[in-house]
């Protein structure tokens, strides 16, 4: 017999991202830049559990120090599960569980995952039955990664980075991440890209005025191909993430010398991504860069968005 009673607790899985190419255009009046980016889903989730309660609450869990997050109104999956709740008209809170794997502040969209994840697993919880187009609406509303969290896998965003189309992705793509001790806050790095812009125009390439992810990009993903892809690794927001924490070159050479195809800083950073062949070699950098001292984790990807965990 199938029971139709609503369920006590549910558990909604999302990833992390790299922008495995990120073009940045202008400023624009809402304070947003114009970008074109090319997202990859990996490995790194983070697990929200939503139980029903009278008000809205969230708790951390895990090995991640989560002091510096906020757990108040401004927490995003906090924010996420009003939005849900004011959509569909329900009354009644959520106790949220975050169980967290992607650093805090590192530009691979931990808090984009959390809003994401919650949406989905309020909109369950709940049994309002919103519907994918409207919860990714929803997203839009929460930040710019917020939809490529929801809809995981490879997709090109343009716009805010929230508008996405899907991208054809074959295979499975091995990453070594090196973290920060300290994280890089997104909209100082947007401003040190256009102070850096402003201030050596007569240098440097100008705000392209329409930013396109380039061909080959999409096609070393479509082909699954990691040489391919290390050739045209791209991130217009890895200059600004130096300057503002020089000791990311180090990282980087580091990375470059102990045999990546390539290393790039991942979103705003300050983490950064190095793409190897293979599993095998995934293990041996990690080895390398932890001998070196960094804290590195290994991912994969494309995985999926924001899922319903049995
Ligand atoms: C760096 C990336 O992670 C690359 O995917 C995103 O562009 C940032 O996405 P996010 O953290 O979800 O960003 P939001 O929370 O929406 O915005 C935070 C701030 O980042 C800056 N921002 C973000 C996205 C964008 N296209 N242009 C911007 O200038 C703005 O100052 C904005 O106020
Ligand atoms: N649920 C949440 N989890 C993490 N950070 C949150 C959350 N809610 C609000 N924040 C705040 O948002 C800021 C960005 O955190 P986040 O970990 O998402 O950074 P990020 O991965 O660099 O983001 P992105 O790559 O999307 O720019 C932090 O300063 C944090 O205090």
């Amino acid at each position: 017999m199938t029971s139709l009673a609503a369920p006590t607790r549910v558990r909604v899985r999302a990833p992390g991202k790299i922008n495995v190419y990120l073009s940045v255009g202008a400023l624009q009046d809402d304070g947003y830049h114009d970008v074109a980016t090319a997202y990859q889903a990996v490995s790194l989730y983070e697990d929200v559990t939503a139980e029903p309660a009278d008000d809205f609450s969230v708790r951390f869990t895990g090995p991640i120090d989560t002091s510096a997050v906020p757990t108040d109104g401004s927490n995003l999956a906090i924010r996420a599960a009003r939005l849900v709740a004011e959509a569909a008209g329900h009354r009644g809170g959520v106790r949220l569980t975050i169980d967290k794997q992607v650093p805090v502040a590192g530009g691979m969209g931990g808090g984009s995952a959390d809003a994401a994840a919650t949406l989905l697993a309020c909109d369950t919880l709940w049994g309002t039955a919103l519907g994918r187009d409207e919860l990714l609406r929803l997203a839009a509303r929460l930040g710019a990664d917020v939809p490529f969290a929801f809809a995981g896998g490879t997709a090109v965003g343009t716009g805010r980075g929230d508008e996405l189309s899907p991208a054809l992705a074959k295979g499975e793509f091995h990453w070594v991440l090196a973290l920060s001790d300290s994280g890089l806050s997104t909209p100082a790095v947007y401003r040190a890209l256009d102070e850096h812009r402003e201030r050596y125009r007569a240098d440097i390439r100008p705000a392209p005025t329409t930013p396109v992810v380039e061909a080959n990009v999409l096609q070393a993903l479509r082909a699954g191909d990691p040489d391919l892809l290390a050739d045209c690794l791209h991130n217009d927001l890895q200059a600004p993430a130096m300057r503002l924490q020089p000791a990311l070159a180090t990282t980087l050479e580091v990375g470059e010398k102990a045999g990546a195809l390539a290393g790039l800083v991942s979103g705003s950073g300050p983490t950064v991504a190095f793409l190897v062949a293979d599993r095998d070699a995934a293990l041996e950098l990690q080895v390398e860069l932890s001998a070196a001292g960094l804290v590195a984790l290994r991912a994969t990807g494309p995985v999926h968005g924001a899922r319903v965990v049995h």
